[in-house]
């Protein structure tokens, strides 16, 4: 049987929210074959980061070249990718397979404020993948850091955007889940000609952990089936806006989202 498979290059979340178990989880929910190479093993729960440890380099190109030599993955999404180095081989070896469906979530700070990504990264992050990704998810506070832009009004997140684009992604998306506490919640798209703006219901909750990965996830899963950017964004944006509403209760701090959502609705109906 055929698949559509998608690779994820990011951090392992032991609880299980975010990082390369929220990427794995929405693959799966989505049906498409899910890969994943580790950069670095977080210990981590609703509460928080507890720590944070890089894979050995060499592990980590291992992991790569393992792929690149068997699989070959429909699209690629990068999460928490942890230094510089890793950045720059990571980089490489995408440029090396031709994996050009790339979605870059660069992923910097955990919710409760650990980093992800060491300062030195910025610029690795703006040389390396910017210029390779398909499409760029960062959240207010990445596209704040990535453009030095401050972002306190739309004017300013769509001036941010075209920044970002300048910088060589095709498709920007600067996620609006940092801005206020508004009764919606709006995801700004930039292509380069146009701003689209998505717009949901912000829902009131305190288990938001893993969105940022759990929306990259569902945007890299549309993207290896083939369906445009667009397309892509807008159904992962109804999918993480179902995930958050239907938000698991586990654990003593900010549960997960729901990886599993269709499937749990489903069942709810019998
Ligand atoms: N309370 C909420 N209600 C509805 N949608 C939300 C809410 N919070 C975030 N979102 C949506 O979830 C997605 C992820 O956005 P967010 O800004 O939270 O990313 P993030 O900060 O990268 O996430 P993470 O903390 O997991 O790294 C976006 O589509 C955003 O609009
Ligand atoms: C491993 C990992 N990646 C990404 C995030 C984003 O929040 C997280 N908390 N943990």
């Amino acid at each position: 049987m055929k698949v559509s498979k998608a690779l994820t290059i990011a951090g392992s979340d032991s609880g299980g929210g975010a990082g390369i178990q929220a990427d794995l989880k929405t693959f799966q929910e989505f049906g498409v074959y899910g890969m994943s190479v580790l950069t670095a093993v977080t210990a981590q729960n609703t509460t928080g980061v507890q720590g944070v440890f890089p894979v050995p380099i060499e592990g980590f190109e291992a992991q790569l070249r393992s792929i690149g030599s068997d699989l070959k993955p429909d699209a690629v999404k990068t999460g928490m990718l942890f230094s510089g180095e890793y950045i720059e081989r990571t980089a490489y070896f995408i440029k090396k397979f031709g994996w050009n469906n790339l979605v870059v979530d660069p992923v910097m700070i955990a919710k409760g404020g650990a980093t992800l990504l060491s300062e030195e990264a910025l610029d690795a992050m703006k040389t390396y993948m910017l210029s390779i990704a398909k499409i760029i998810t960062p959240n207010i506070p990445e596209a704040e850091a990535l453009t030095g832009i401050i972002i306190d009004c739309k004017e300013a997140r769509a001036e941010a955007a075209k920044v970002l684009f300048d910088q060589g992604a095709d498709y920007v998306v600067i996620k609006g889940g940092h801005f206020g506490e508004g009764t919606y919640v709006s995801d700004l798209l930039y292509n380069g000609v146009e701003m689209y703006e998505f717009v949901e219901k912000r829902v009131i909750t305190k288990n938001t952990h893993g969105t940022g990965c759990t929306f990259s996830a569902a945007i890299t899963a549309e993207l290896a089936y083939g369906k445009t950017a667009e397309s892509a964004i807008e159904y992962a944006k109804k999918f993480i806006q179902h995930a958050i509403e239907h938000g698991i209760d586990v654990g003593s701090g900010h549960g997960p989202v729901n990886h599993f959502v269709y499937r749990r609705i489903a069942h709810e109906q019998y």
